[in-house]
């Protein structure tokens, strides 16, 4: 078995220690194995699991892996803990909050030989399939991707660019590659309110903006506006729930990698689009600020 500390408990963590908990039956997960949890609060135990202090996780030779599910400032840190203690991680995106730190601690995963794995639910859920589905084999002439949602702890989640990462991901992944030609940032402090707009061209140059719109009582919704040289597409295409949830489905792709099922070229192409998604945030921010 492998031994898992699940580090931070709020929404993800809660969900990580849930699927930890009861994994599908016959799939890889069932090769994990809980061994507590680490928290910067003191919660004793959350459902029947212990928790331990970070000092214990890091030299435990029970624990195997780390789940860092902590807030975006703290991802760098805490991978890079868990990475120096000879441990495999799986971090929550975004992974960290630039891309040098992005750069830096995957080849300190590949120097020690251990799996480095981001979670990127947006790419499993069942509104991202069928978007994907809809749009393959269609030539794009411009597209927008609108999200809005409440406001984030700035200090805590980092530059829009970062903590928005799954927007860049959606469209790389839809779009290929992608290069920043401009950005702004608005925000009114006083209301709480910011809005990211960044300009893209597609390697056919074909435009291509992404808007990220946080404010107090604002739905969590994603709107999309993509003209194709066949026709318009202007709202995601219905999705049916999917049987295995977006965590869970991300949790057996970690066992997988950890028994080394997963093929070399597939592990290097996500590899390249997590940096390449990473080097993109730092461009926009680098826009945003100047
Ligand atoms: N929520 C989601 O659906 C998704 C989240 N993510 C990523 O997961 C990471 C964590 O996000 P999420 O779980 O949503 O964020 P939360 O704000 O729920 O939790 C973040 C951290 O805050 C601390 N915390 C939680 N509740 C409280 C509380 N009541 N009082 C004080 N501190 C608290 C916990 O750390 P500690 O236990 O150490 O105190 C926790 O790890 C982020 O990187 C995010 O981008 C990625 C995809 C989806
Ligand atoms: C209800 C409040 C609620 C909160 C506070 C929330 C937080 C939250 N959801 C996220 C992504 C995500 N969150 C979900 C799904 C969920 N996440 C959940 O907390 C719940 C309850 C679901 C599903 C019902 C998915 C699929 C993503 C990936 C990005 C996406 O596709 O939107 C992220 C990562 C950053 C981002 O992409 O914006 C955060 C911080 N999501 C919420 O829905």
């Amino acid at each position: 078995m492998i031994g898992v500390v699940v580090v931070g408990v709020g929404i993800a963590g809660s969900v990580r220690i849930r699927d930890l908990l009861k994994p599908l039956q016959s799939s890889p997960s069932e090769n994990l194995k809980i061994v507590g949890f680490v928290s910067r609060r003191d919660l004793g135990e959350h459902n029947g699991v212990k928790q331990i202090c970070l000092e214990e996780a890091l030299r435990s030779s029970e624990v195997d892996a780390a789940f860092i599910c902590t807030d975006n400032q703290n991802h760098e840190e805490s991978v890079r803990r868990f990475l120096e203690a000879g441990k495999h991680v799986l971090v929550e995106y975004p992974m960290v909050l630039s891309a040098h730190a992005a750069h830096e601690l995957w080849q300190m995963a590949e120097e020690k030989g251990k799996v480095l794995h981001v979670e990127h639910i947006e790419l499993l859920t069942e509104e991202y399939r069928a978007l994907k589905k809809e749009v393959d084999g269609r030539t794009l002439e411009k597209g927008v991707l609108h999200f809005t949602g409440g406001p984030l702890h700035k200090q805590r989640s980092g530059f829009t660019a970062f903590s928005g990462i799954a927007r860049v991901t959606w469209l790389v992944d839809l779009f290929g590659e992608l290069t920043v030609t401009s950005a702004t940032q608005e925000e009114n402090p006083g209301e709480d309110y910011s809005k990211l707009t960044a300009h893209f061209v597609t390697a056919n140059n074909k435009p291509v903006t992404w808007i990220e719109e946080r404010a107090p009582g604002m739905k969590r919704e994603k709107k999309v506006n993509f003209t194709f040289t066949n026709g318009v597409l202007d709202s995601l295409p219905p999705a049916r729930r999917g049987s295995v949830g977006p965590f869970m489905q991300d949790q057996n792709l970690f066992a997988q990698k950890l028994l080394g099922q997963v093929p070399k070229e597939e592990l290097a192409a996500e590899k390249k689009r997590i940096l390449y998604c990473i080097d993109l945030a730092e461009k926009i921010k680098q826009y945003c600020e100047h």
